[in-house]
């Protein structure tokens, strides 16, 4: 299974609708791929919290559905569109990712679950999801979840026991936090057994450098490709029996032990 990463350069100077259309090129160019990944709210950058309410859409027939719908069936690949903010049909907002089939159907949507900002930012603005989603393809099941969800894992544990094999994480990091990125990215792939998909952004948002780094990482901890820091696609071989194989030579997720005691209880 081939997938590819467009490590989207979120430029302040270029317009929301141009950014649509230069993604939809992006995703087009990706045809020979079988998943085609972008990174969280590149509509808009990450950061530039008045535009969330400004461009909200919904996630079923807003102007990004139509414009990836149309990409993911153009290319003929599975589409994890990255994360747009959302107007959800109870009023709130909220940070919502969207994978399309190759035929343009809307396959899933995933709204984070951890908002980011502690209490400014993400963390007011938006409503937090509730939902953990897997989505299965020919080949593998993904795993869905959201930047700052990085840091939390057992959100993953429960994809993982939801099915996930392949843990895909659109997001706009900071480059000033790149160590932890990294790190984590590595770490959900050797405590799950998982691929990790982790696709950012590139440039800047709101006066906030992006760490870029895209990276995958196999079920076994291996890099197998990290992007630099600027726009770029980051195109990888995944081997559909690795996930099997790993969690079948060194069986360590059978080893769980759960509903230990707590001290004094
Ligand atoms: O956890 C971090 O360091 C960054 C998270 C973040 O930027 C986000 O979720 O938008």
């Amino acid at each position: 299974m081939r997938a590819s990463l467009i490590q989207f350069g979120v430029d302040p100077q270029e317009s929301v609708d141009s950014r649509r259309q230069r993604a939809a090129s992006l995703v087009r160019e990706q045809s020979g791929a079988d998943l085609v990944v972008l990174p969280e709210l590149w509509t808009v950058g990450a950061f530039a919290y008045e535009s969330f309410a400004a461009e909200a859409e919904r996630a079923a027939d807003g102007p990004t559905h139509e414009a990836m719908s149309k990409a993911a069936r153009d290319a003929g690949v599975w589409l994890h569109a990255g994360s747009i903010p959302e107007r959800g049909a109870d009023g709130g907002l909220y940070n919502t990712s969207l994978v399309f089939t190759p035929e343009g159907e809307l396959a899933a949507t995933y709204r984070k679950i951890h908002r980011f900002g502690f209490d400014q930012g993400e963390a007011v603005l938006m409503s937090a999801g509730a939902d953990l989603v897997t989505v299965a393809l020919p080949g593998t099941t993904l795993g869905l979840a959201t930047c700052y969800d990085l840091r939390f894992p057992e959100l993953f544990r429960g994809l993982v026991d939801a099915g996930a094999q392949t843990l895909v994480i659109p997001a706009g990091w900071p480059a000033r936090r790149l160590a932890h990125w990294t790190l984590l990215a590595k770490a959900r792939a050797v405590e799950n057994q998982a691929y990790v998909l982790a696709c950012g952004t590139g440039g800047s948002h709101a006066g906030v450098p992006q760490a870029g780094h895209s990276i995958v990482v196999d079920p076994w901890g291996e890099v197998l490709a990290e992007a630099g820091e600027d726009e770029e696609v980051l195109t990888v071989e995944l081997d559909e029996e690795k996930v099997a194989a790993v969690r079948e030579q060194f069986p360590a997720l059978k080893d769980r032990r759960l509903g230990l005691r707590t001290p004094g209880a």
